[in-house]
């Protein structure tokens, strides 16, 4: 049974990508040793990239048997491959084209160049159909080890905007979504039921203008309003912020972990 969410407060945003990316490399270190394999969920944005260049950076990338790494992404923005705006393609400059990656557990959400073509429902159903291929047993998604998430100034989550349809969705486990505030406006997101599937959800945010999402979502602010505050982990929810982005938080709910 999850606990409420802990939050860890960091200095400064490179501070917070260094952190989280130490916590990345033993949650992936431990489920391989657990289980021969580890289950981490991508997110795109400021902090998604800022992660993966801070885990290249680090002496520890050699600590991570990249052959055994099942890569998913917890959402994409509908764009063909290569597209720079594409969470793929930023994730891949910024560190999986460096490591030594079993490209069959490389999970990209496809884009228009994909098999379904433009059909943004039929592509969300394929990777929903990759999840539950991994994931066996009826589940609908693999047991992931650890969901990270960037956190918008609207308090989205994923490609999950504040009052969208997809934030009702119980079923599915991906969704198309269209008419996102953000651009592009076409997108596929894992939905609240499969990023809930998560041991382990760590919410990665720093910057002030990121505070009042920050705070509303931690101040007891339904997930139609605040998507953020609608996924947790079974295990742990952490919220891994630096200091701008961590003004708005209940001073009861602070730890903080940077001199
Ligand atoms: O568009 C997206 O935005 C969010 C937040 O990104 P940020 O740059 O404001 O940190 C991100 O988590 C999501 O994956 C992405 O598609």
């Amino acid at each position: 049974m999850s606990r409420g969410p802990s939050v860890v407060v960091h200095r400064d945003k490179q501070l917070l990508a260094d952190a989280a990316a130490a916590r990345l490399v033993t949650a992936i270190v431990d489920a391989q040793a657990s289980r021969g394999e580890a289950d981490i969920v991508l997110t795109g944005g400021s902090m998604g990239s800022a992660i993966l260049a801070a885990l290249g950076a680090s002496g520890a990338r050699d600590a991570v048997d990249w052959r055994r790494l099942n890569l998913w992404w917890g959402d994409e923005r509908f764009l063909p491959a290569g597209d720079p705006d594409r969470n793929e393609t930023q994730a891949r400059e910024a560190l999986l084209d460096t490591v030594p990656l079993d490209p069959a557990r490389v999970h990209a959400i496809p884009g228009p160049d994909g098999a379904d073509g433009a059909d943004l429902d039929a592509a969300a159903a394929r990777y929903a159909g990759q999840l539950a291929a991994a994931a066996g047993s009826g589940r609908g998604v693999p047991a992931f080890d650890v969901v990270m998430l960037g956190v918008g100034p609207d308090a989205h989550v994923a490609s999950l905007f504040p009052e969208h349809a997809a934030l009702h969705e119980r079923e599915r486990s991906v969704v198309g979504v269209r008419g996102a505030p953000k651009p592009p406006p076409t997108r596929i997101s894992l939905t609240f039921p499969a990023l809930c599937a998560a041991r382990d959800v760590w919410f990665l945010v720093s910057g002030a203008d990121k505070a009042s999402a920050v705070g509303l979502a931690l101040s007891g602010a339904g997930e139609m309003q605040a998507p953020a505050a609608g996924v947790h982990g079974t295990r742990s929810t952490t919220w891994l912020l630096d200091r701008e982005a961590a003004t708005h938080v209940p001073k009861q709910l602070i730890r903080p972990a940077s001199p």
